[in-house]
């Protein structure tokens, strides 16, 4: 049985960063994706712009839409403050046991749920689950033909307060145009665009961030 390109990523992670230090995993992963083999993590050139979305909301409670390898799971856990979780959802299991590897190996465990299984499903049962009473930011980052669905399922669960901040991956390329109209005409958000780069290519692509007005 061959390896899969995931778990070639988690192999170059161990050989190419130092356990416990989560800025080293991230550039293992860019290194890796820009000169061995691209996948889909939301990169550096997007990943700075969702690094100042974090700082900014300062979350305490932060959802995710698709882990993968755990790239931006990294990426968003090493900026939170103590005390805050970060919840992500993965609906495929190969994925979710080597993004389980990354982010132990960067040594953000503590801070981090991984919940395997569809979103459609887990956002209903947040609450029960975890206690969340409402998700500060959510990194939407799974399947595009999900983003609508699942942020008006965050919204009718009760998920979403007033300030609470979506921000989506891939918004250009793959696209995400229903997601885009709903939260761009929706009186309920506010919602700007990061004009971006598809992660490791120069295709366009761009992050959106829509505000919650309750
Ligand atoms: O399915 C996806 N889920 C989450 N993020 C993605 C992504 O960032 C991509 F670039 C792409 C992508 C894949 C192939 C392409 F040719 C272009 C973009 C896909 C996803
Ligand atoms: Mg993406």
């Amino acid at each position: 049985m061959g390896s899969t390109r995931p778990q070639r990523l988690l192999r170059a992670v161990q050989k190419n960063s130092t356990r416990g230090d989560p800025q080293s995993v991230i550039s293992a992963i860019d290194h890796f994706c820009r000169h061995k083999e691209w996948a889909m993590n939301v990169g550096d050139e997007k990943g700075s712009i969702l690094d100042g979305v974090v700082s900014e909301v300062n979350p305490s409670t932060a959802l995710e839409l698709g882990t993968y390898c755990g790239y931006s799971t990294v990426r968003i856990a090493r900026l939170l403050p103590p005390g805050s979780q970060l919840i992500t959802l993965e609906f495929n299991p190969a994925y979710a046991a080597v993004a389980k590897q990354v982010i132990a190996w960067a040594g953000l465990q503590d801070k981090v749920q991984l919940v395997e299984g569809p979103s459609g499903d887990l956002i209903p049962q947040m609450k029960e689950l975890f206690g969340v009473k409402s998700f500060d930011l959510v990194f939407i980052d799974h399947w595009k033909d999900r983003y609508l669905a699942d942020a008006q399922l965050l919204e009718e669960c009760g998920l979403l307060r007033k300030g609470s901040v979506l921000l989506a991956d891939n918004v250009i390329c793959p696209g995400t145009p229903e997601y885009l109209e709903y939260v761009r005409n929706s009186p309920r958000y506010e919602s700007r665009y990061f004009k971006s780069h598809l992660e490791y290519t120069q295709a366009e692509d761009g992050l959106e961030k829509s505000v919650f007005l309750g």
